[in-house]
């Protein structure tokens, strides 16, 4: 199967600022390459600071009236955003597994995924309420109103190229903000083919503005968001280390921030799981995108009663799984992203190794043939816990496989980690579900369930996971900020 889209006007390769497409000013481009193949799919702008303030020239422009245009009519030309995303479901699903890499099945799912933000929001903008305050003095009337924070710096990553920025722009724009946009380097054409819907759904110029940046020309593209006092936030979704960086580098303007970083997610089963259940549930947390996400488990405690049990039936459906490219329509693994990526992995394994940990099946490159970016689903058993991916995200399709004896001893070991964006357990007992659920130190808890993404849930991590919450009625908070209004002199 191809990747022909039936609009190819959808693959963009240029900025859009101002209403405009617009190629960068010195005309420099970068390549993007799709991992199945590593082939060229097409070039984008290399922008450099010049492009990132007229973005946002554009964005404080559009502000005023933008703000100004009620909240119902901003969600209807969501809701019009909304609908040609599902009408054009198909062609950007393809898109996003040309350049992501992840099954077609999952690049639909994320585009699905994605639209469920933008619809979510389209409706909350009618639900932009502020309250009336009781005042304790006579000819007096005092109120707090929900006002748009202005012009929003949104920054994505490449693992979920619809989702993520659909997360930030739908609610930015419900709020009354408007947004200057940076993609991940490695996957642009997915957001650049949103914001052409944006365009056609009616939304007006210089509301939405998006810049495309190689990985070495986008610090000077951010710096110049950062340096800028109307640039008013930062919604950023990517890395610990690049969320450090720009809350720091963020202070001098006091910038309000919504950061959504690394994770290092526990996942527990305990001796009174549903095994069964469990093993699913892990399927469906770890392998999702190959492994890419910030919600996948990246240490799994299993009691040591059930350790052997467990491990056999987690063995036979990983060892099962197919690697191979979107374009094959049983492929279950993708391939990873680049081979930073697959070098980290493979470190990864090696290293657990090195302590002592046995390979029960997978860790290794595969499907040579295609291309340089396919690694085997591995299972790992007795990882000792001072491997390296016990304090870091491994980002790929392997489960490090860990014994332990009591509940105090798990939790312990579960919260033993600077991040805290999900943490999922197994027990069938009540008490010990509430009990675990209070002690696990994440933003996210999964109880018996390994797939919780949910539009209608509040997502977000504590500790060096960052903070803000994307989705849900809660949403909207981070794009807005509350003005007290107090009127006296009544009679
Ligand atoms: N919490 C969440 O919702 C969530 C979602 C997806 C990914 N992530 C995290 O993102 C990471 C993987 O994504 P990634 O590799 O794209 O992360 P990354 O931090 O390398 O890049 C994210 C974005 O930041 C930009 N960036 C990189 N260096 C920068 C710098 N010095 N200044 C300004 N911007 C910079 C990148 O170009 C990209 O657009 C993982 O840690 C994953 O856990 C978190
Ligand atoms: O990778 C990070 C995503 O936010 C995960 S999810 O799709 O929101 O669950």
């Amino acid at each position: 199967m191809s990747f022909n889209l039936t609009r190819d006007d959808l693959i963009r390769s240029q900025n859009y600022i101002a209403g405009r497409w617009v190629d960068a000013a010195a005309g420099e481009l970068f390549e993007v390459g799709n991992p199945a193949d590593m082939s060229l799919i097409t070039r984008v702008p290399d922008s450099t600071a010049a492009e990132a303030r007229a973005a946002v020239d554009a964005a404080h422009s559009a502000f005023a009236e933008w703000r100004a245009l009620p909240a119902r009519a901003r969600g209807q030309l969501l809701k019009r955003w909304h609908a040609l995303i599902l009408e054009h479901r198909e062609d950007l699903g393809r898109l996003v597994s040309l350049e992501q890499g992840k099954p077609l099945a999952e690049g639909r799912g994320e585009v699905l995924y994605a639209a469920s933000y933008v619809e979510w929001f389209a409706e909350e903008a009618a639900r932009i309420e502020g309250d009336i305050i009781a005042p304790a003095v006579p000819g007096r009337r005092m109120m707090a109103v929900r006002e748009p924070v202005g012009v929003v710096a949104v920054i994505t990553p490449w693992n979920f190229p619809a989702a993520m920025i659909a997360r930030k722009i739908a609610p930015a724009l419900a709020a009354g903000c408007t947004v200057v946009a940076k993609p991940a380097e490695d996957t642009p054409l997915t957001s650049l083919a949103l914001i052409r819907l944006a365009e056609e759904a009616g939304v007006p110029a210089g509301v939405i503005n998006i810049v495309c940046a190689s990985r070495e020309r986008t610090p000077a593209v951010v710096d110049a968001w950062l340096a800028e006092r109307r640039v008013r936030k930062i919604s950023f979704t990517g890395s610990t280390p690049v969320g450090k960086h720009l809350a720091r580098a963020s202070a001098d303007t006091l910038k309000k921030l919504s950061l959504e970083l690394g994770g290092n997610a526990p996942f527990i089963v305990f001796d009174d799981a549903d095994l069964d259940a469990a093993v699913e549930g892990l399927m469906a947390a770890k392998f999702r995108n190959g492994g890419q996400t910030c919600v996948c488990p990246n240490r799994v405690y299993v009691h040591e009663a059930v350790f052997d049990v467990f491990a056999d039936k987690l063995v036979a459906r990983v060892a099962a799984l197919k690697v191979a490219p979107a374009t094959d329509p049983e492929a279950q693994i993708g391939p990873m992203i680049n081979a930073r990526a697959v070098d980290k992995i493979l470190q990864h394994i090696d290293d657990a190794v090195a302590r002592g940990a046995r390979v029960l099946t997978g860790g290794t490159r595969v499907r040579e043939e295609l291309g340089p970016n396919y690694i085997s689903p591995a299972v790992l058993a007795d990882v000792g816990r001072d491997a390296r991916l016990c304090g870091e995200e491994t980002f790929g399709p392997v489960v490090p496989l860990f014994r332990f004896g009591s509940e105090a001893e798990v939790l312990e070991l579960a919260n033993d980690t600077p991040f805290g964006l999900a943490g999922y357990f197994y027990s069938e007992n009540a008490s010990r579900i509430w009990r675990v659920a209070d002690a696990l130190e994440t933003g996210i808890v999964g109880i018996n369930e390994g797939a919780v993404a949910s539009e209608a849930a509040p997502f977000g991590g504590v500790k060096e996971s960052g903070y803000g919450r994307e989705g849900s009625k809660y949403g909207l908070d981070d794009y807005m900020h509350l003005k007290y209004l107090c009127q006296g002199n009544l009679r």
